[in-house]
């Protein structure tokens, strides 16, 4: 990141998390100014503590936000900074919406969570796995399988190992391992294919009555969908909001799509195929009820604070259906 960009955060006066509405889950950062989000991500680390708690020097976290922010691509409609940081805050208001959380899990796991949400698509060309392993990209020969989500992770570590970003190098060589295990497997975590597969176990824990959140498979568990949670939470937010992000997420889908049938002269499936776009309110209707739906219901079970997110998506999927029926 340029010097001057770096000071200018560095003696930029923060404004509150209230300023921000930081803890709204109906946050969006639509409207918001490139520098103030570099100013909201500083604002998280702050206010959960981990800049005092992790003794992180103020000017590399500054240089780490910055850096991370230019490892995200400007000609992305959808997976760009403006994702990782609502991606972020997501996590943030739950983190802040009930002590539960920050009972449960440990300052290490908590700093984890904040810097892996805002890597977890570092550097994303608007593409999904699929593409990049039929078009034998290098990421495919090099990762096989989550071919970009390994790569998100390497650029994460890439930043937090480069001089003058090292925000990790205040913690022992013990904590210091454990946080980059628990950033992996988060960062890998937000692969829907991987989330796909391991939410059965989640949705049953989440119908016990009671759980201890002992184990660290638990843990391990909790916090991956956690961060899928945060990554799909555009779902939940107010109709106008949803609706932008929805026309950034078709108009990103949709050109891989297009990609799709001239390089490789295949037919794209059907959220990726602009032939179905009179379709899109039912496919939005199918994918909330697949995906999205069945994981808020679990985390607002488990934590009613983060209800919210079940209301804003229930939402969304009664309007998408009105457009279902009336198209
Ligand atoms: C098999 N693979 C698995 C991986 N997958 C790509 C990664 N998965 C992802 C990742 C995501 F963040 C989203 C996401 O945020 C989505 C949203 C949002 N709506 C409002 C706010 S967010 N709607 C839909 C489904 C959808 C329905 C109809 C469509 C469409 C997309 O595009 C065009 O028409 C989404 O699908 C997603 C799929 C592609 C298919
Ligand atoms: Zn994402």
């Amino acid at each position: 990141a340029a010097e001057q960009e770096i000071q200018a955060l560095q003696e930029a006066a923060i404004p509150t998390v209230e300023s921000l509405k930081l803890r709204d889950f109906h946050f969006s950062d639509f409207g918001l100014p490139d520098d103030l989000t570099s100013q909201a991500t500083v604002r998280m680390f702050l206010d959960l503590n981990l800049v005092q708690d992790f003794n992180i020097n103020y000017t590399s976290l500054c240089q780490w936000v910055l850096t991370v922010r230019r490892g995200y691509r400007n000609n992305v409609p959808y997976h760009n900074w403006n994702h990782a940081l609502s991606t972020a805050q997501s996590m943030f208001a739950m983190l802040m919406a009930t002590d539960q959380l920050q009972t449960i899990f440990s300052r290490l796991e908590i700093l984890a969570l904040m810097i892996a949400t805002l890597s977890h698509d570092l550097d994303h060309r608007g593409v999904s796995n699929s593409y990049i392993e039929r078009s034998q990209q290098p990421l495919a020969q090099l990762y096989g399988h989550s071919s970009l989500e390994n790569h998100h992770y390497n650029l994460c570590l890439f930043i937090l190992n480069n001089t003058g970003s090292k925000i990790l190098s205040g913690l022992s060589a013990e904590d210091h391992r454990a946080v980059l295990h628990m950033i992996k497997r988060a960062i890998l975590a937000t692969d829907l294919t991987v989330y796909m597969e391991r939410r059965k176990e989640f949705f049953s824990l989440a119908k016990k009555s009671r759980v201890s959140w002992k184990s660290e498979k638990q843990r391990d568990l909790l916090r991956s969908m956690l961060m899928t949670a945060s990554d799909l939470s555009a779902i939940t937010k107010p109709w106008p909001e949803q609706k932008r992000i929805a026309n950034l997420v078709t108009m990103e889908f949709f050109a891989q799509g297009d990609k799709e049938k001239k390089e490789f002269k295949i037919k794209p499936i059907d959220i990726m195929n602009r032939e179905n776009s009179t379709r899109l309110p039912y496919m939005q209707v199918e994918y909330i009820d697949d995906i999205c739906y069945p994981l808020y219901k679990a985390v607002s079970r488990l934590f009613d604070a983060c209800s919210p997110l079940l209301s804003g998506c229930k939402k969304n999927r009664q309007n998408w259906m009105h457009f279902a029926q009336t198209a």
